[in-house]
């Protein structure tokens, strides 16, 4: 692993594009080569409002290709909206750029492109839907709890700027307590929901719930119920720093891979 891993960020000026920027700037083992943006393009960002900290010039690009052709990072960042993300990924690895996607939003058949161009390329991808330590701890319990519990729903709570629902994070932790569940269709066999949505998402089953208010970040509780018992298993990010350990983590690991890498849980000890 190279001590100076060289960064590029997409969405810098974003809720989490915002702190990502600062991560990598202060890290001693990264560096921050340019930033992507439609936005101030050739300019630099330490013009931009907000980032005036900024020691040194990071050029702001918007194509791609010359952004990888002027700077050489080796890792791209994505902090950017479904779409976006999802034509940043390919475009890296096409460009040799190893992904780390925060991103969420992307469908399974996207993923699995990805996975296959990622093993064609031959070249390290990791997407997370959720950085945070705690939230990857919440869906390991989860996963276990489900082995003992046939029957839960997920809530998930998050701000009301939101772009994608359900959120990936409770996309997989229902992906992850399934590998456990015995499937089974819950509530009552002849229930009818009267008003549309009301039941919920549903994932092979599990019910997912999507609330979005303002002053939220991002929160998950996994309801277990069984009879005379309630397990909750409950996460709350109440700040987006406590995304940026697992960013750092996913930066230095992506590195030695040469495959796609769904989920943080993966990567951990
Ligand atoms: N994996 C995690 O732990 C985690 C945590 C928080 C958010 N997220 C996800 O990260 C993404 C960003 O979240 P956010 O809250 O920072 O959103 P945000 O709306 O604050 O930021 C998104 C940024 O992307 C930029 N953008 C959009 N299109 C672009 C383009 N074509 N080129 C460059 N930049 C572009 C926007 O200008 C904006 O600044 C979302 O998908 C969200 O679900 C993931
Ligand atoms: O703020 C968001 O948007 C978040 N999205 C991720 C998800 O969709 O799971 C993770 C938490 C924050």
């Amino acid at each position: 692993m190279p001590n100076n891993i060289k960064v590029v960020i997409a969405g810098p000026r974003g809720r989490m594009g915002r702190e990502a920027v600062k991560m990598v700037t202060d890290h001693d083992g990264m560096q921050l080569v340019s930033v992507i943006d439609y936005k101030n393009v050739g300019q630099s960002l330490d013009q931009v409002e907000g980032f005036g900290y900024l020691p040194e010039s990071i050029s702001i690009y918007n194509d791609l290709d010359i952004c990888f052709n002027e700077t050489s990072p080796d890792v791209l960042i994505d902090l950017t909206t479904p779409e976006t993300g999802y034509r940043h990924t390919k475009t890296a690895l096409l460009n040799n750029v190893r992904p780390v996607v925060g991103t969420t939003g992307f469908t399974s058949s996207q993923l699995d492109e990805l996975t296959n161009l990622a093993e064609e390329r031959n070249i390290g991808v990791i997407i997370a839907p959720n950085f945070a330590i705690g939230a990857v701890l919440m869906m390991k319990f989860s996963q276990m709890a489900a082995k003992y519990f046939e029957d839960v729903e997920i809530i998930e709570m998050h701000h009301d700027q939101k772009l994608d629902a359900p959120s990936g994070t409770a996309i997989k932790t229902a992906q992850m307590i399934r590998e456990n569940r015995t499937s089974k269709k819950q509530g009552h066999p002849a229930e009818e929901e009267t008003l549309e949505g009301a039941r919920g998402a549903d994932l092979d089953g599990i019910k997912i719930h999507s609330v979005r208010l303002p002053g939220l970040i991002a929160h998950q509780q996994v309801l277990f119920g069984s009879g005379g018992q309630l397990l909750t298993i409950r996460h709350d990010s109440n700040d987006r720093a406590s995304f940026m350990s697992g960013v750092s983590i996913c930066v230095e690991t992506v590195m030695n891979l040469n495959t796609l890498v769904y989920g943080l849980e993966n990567i951990l000890d």
